[in-house]
């Protein structure tokens, strides 16, 4: 009987406690608790207060701080939070960004200590603002350990939110200097058709690196990332270049080799680029392959890379080919390239994804149809099918159909033309949309043993071709 009665007891106890909870948290209760709790908690100790004014009392300059200070402030999640604030249009259009009202105040979490940010502004009779400041409050005991800290971490932010805010800018070599024009270009990180396992590592990769300067000089190693984008054409190399610097806020630097006179021109370009910036060379084999035609000497590109490995700082490097094979080892090498991904054909995924984004499909009668024809090996570009699609946009069933249609022609060829390379995830040694760190190969642990085989005999095969091999000692131009 007694420990019945103590399991209805406790029942009870956590039942009322739940609907406590639930009571304070409808009635809003829970927030005037906390808001005593901070009350209290601000009684308790004594508070250091910085005052963060707009304009320098001597000279009446723009304090650079005050600005800093608010981005930093509207950025703030507790300013999300907060019983009342203003909505304004941002740059962008159908942007609408928060900003601080007068005279409110936002708490702040930082290391564990709470501070806070008071907006004073002073207006005329006419209402107009004549000073701004924020005053920062911190806890006394608090002030050794987190104000310098606090004010670096100000500063970080601040950096970061100008970054992704400024005009993005693509930069050209034409005789030997940069030309530069506004980048507009519409892809972004959400656009992209890839794996979105893939596509959510390459993320946290770039903003692992975004973040990582401290660590890079604690280990010794130039703050830089080198990426080798590689696939058919039109399987979105260009556009996710165009999607990284809308991610990171930075300015693109294409390299044309075929512009560069010779290896010093190549060297004074690098020189001239700016740092929180992607560096890109498109199209790498198909230069290489020009021997001809190339102006740059093969030291004279691996200095190149060695360049922007070993001097240049806050970079991304971004080289882009349809196929890596024949290409010397030297050139992707881990240090000069950190990460290799793959863009493969489509496959019925990525169709699904792009019939989600260009014809606003989930789910068609005729996706499983579309599917079975992917079985069978049949593949196309992803700018193939999104084109289709783009046309036919008013009738997606017209679209689909037209996605059918060519897909069995290109079955056919692909049947006439036997096994080729980069096809779907059935007949391709690289799985779609592989990313490996340099010097991995992971699609080994995924693929089967077959087509591994049939890959290896593919490549033995290319090797033999003269200037083919990618283990070569040799220089792949001359
Ligand atoms: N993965 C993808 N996701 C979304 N759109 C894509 C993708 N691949 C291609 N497209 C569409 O196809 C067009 C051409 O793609 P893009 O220029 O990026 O291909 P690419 O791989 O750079 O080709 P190339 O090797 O010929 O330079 C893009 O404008 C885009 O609309
Ligand atoms: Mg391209």
């Amino acid at each position: 009987m007694f420990p019945l009665q103590l399991i209805l007891v406790t029942f009870s106890a956590v039942c009322s406690l739940f609907l406590f909870r639930l009571f304070l948290h409808r009635t809003g209760l829970i927030y005037a608790v906390r808001n005593f709790v901070d009350w209290v908690d601000e009684g308790l100790h004594v508070h250091l207060q910085l005052k963060v004014p707009e304009f320098t009392d001597s000279s009446y300059q723009e304090n650079q701080f005050f600005r800093r200070v608010l981005l930093y402030v509207n950025s703030l999640a507790s300013l999300e939070d907060s019983d009342f604030t203003n909505l304004i249009a941002g740059k962008k259009p159908n942007d609408i960004v928060l900003s601080i009202d007068d005279d409110q105040v936002i708490h702040d979490l930082f290391l564990g200590s709470r501070v806070s940010w008071h907006y004073r502004v002073k207006r005329d009779c006419e209402n107009q603002v004549v000073a701004r400041s924020f005053v920062l409050k911190i806890k006394k005991k608090d002030k050794r350990w987190i104000l310098k800290p606090y004010l670096q971490h100000i500063h970080t932010v601040s950096d970061d939110i100008d970054q992704r805010r400024k005009e993005l800018r693509i930069h050209n070599n034409i005789n030997g200097r940069w030309k530069s024009a506004p980048f507009n270009h519409p892809a972004t990180f959400d656009s992209i058709v890839m794996d979105s396992d893939l596509k959510s590592r390459i993320r946290c990769d770039l903003e692992t690196f975004m973040k990582s300067k401290q660590y890079y000089h604690k280990i010794g190693r130039v703050w830089r990332r080198s990426y080798l984008l590689y696939g058919p054409s039109g399987t979105g190399k260009s556009s996710f270049i165009a999607a990284v610097s809308d991610l990171l806020g930075y300015d693109v630097y294409s390299v044309n080799l075929s512009q560069v006179a010779d290896d010093s021109d190549l060297n004074t370009l690098l020189l001239q680029t700016t740092c929180k910036s992607l560096i890109v060379v498109e199209h790498l084999d198909r230069y290489i392959s020009e021997k001809a035609t190339a102006k740059t000497t093969p030291a004279g590109f691996l200095n190149f890379m060695d360049g922007i490995s070993n001097f240049q700082e806050e970079k991304i490097i971004i080289f882009t080919m349809n196929s890596k094979e024949g290409i010397d080892s030297a050139l992707l090498r881990p240090g000069r390239i950190d990460v290799h991904i793959h863009f493969p054909n489509c496959d019925f995924n990525s169709f699904k994804n792009l019939a989600c984004n260009y014809l606003g499909l989930k789910e068609h009668k005729l996706f499983p149809q579309v599917e079975e024809i992917f079985l069978t090996g049949a593949t196309m570009s992803p700018a193939e099918i999104a084109e289709l699609m783009l046309v036919n946009r008013s009738s997606p069933s017209r679209a689909l159909k037209s996605v059918i249609t060519a897909l069995h022609s290109n079955g056919r060829n692909a049947v006439k033309a036997g096994p080729h390379l980069y096809n779907s995830a059935s007949s391709s040694p690289v799985p779609p949309y592989a990313v490996e760190e340099a010097g991995g190969v992971p699609w080994k642990d995924t693929v089967p043993k077959e087509f591994r085989k049939l890959y290896g005999l593919l490549r033995l095969k290319s090797c033999k071709k003269p200037g083919s091999s990618d283990h070569g000692d040799e220089m792949i131009y001359r």
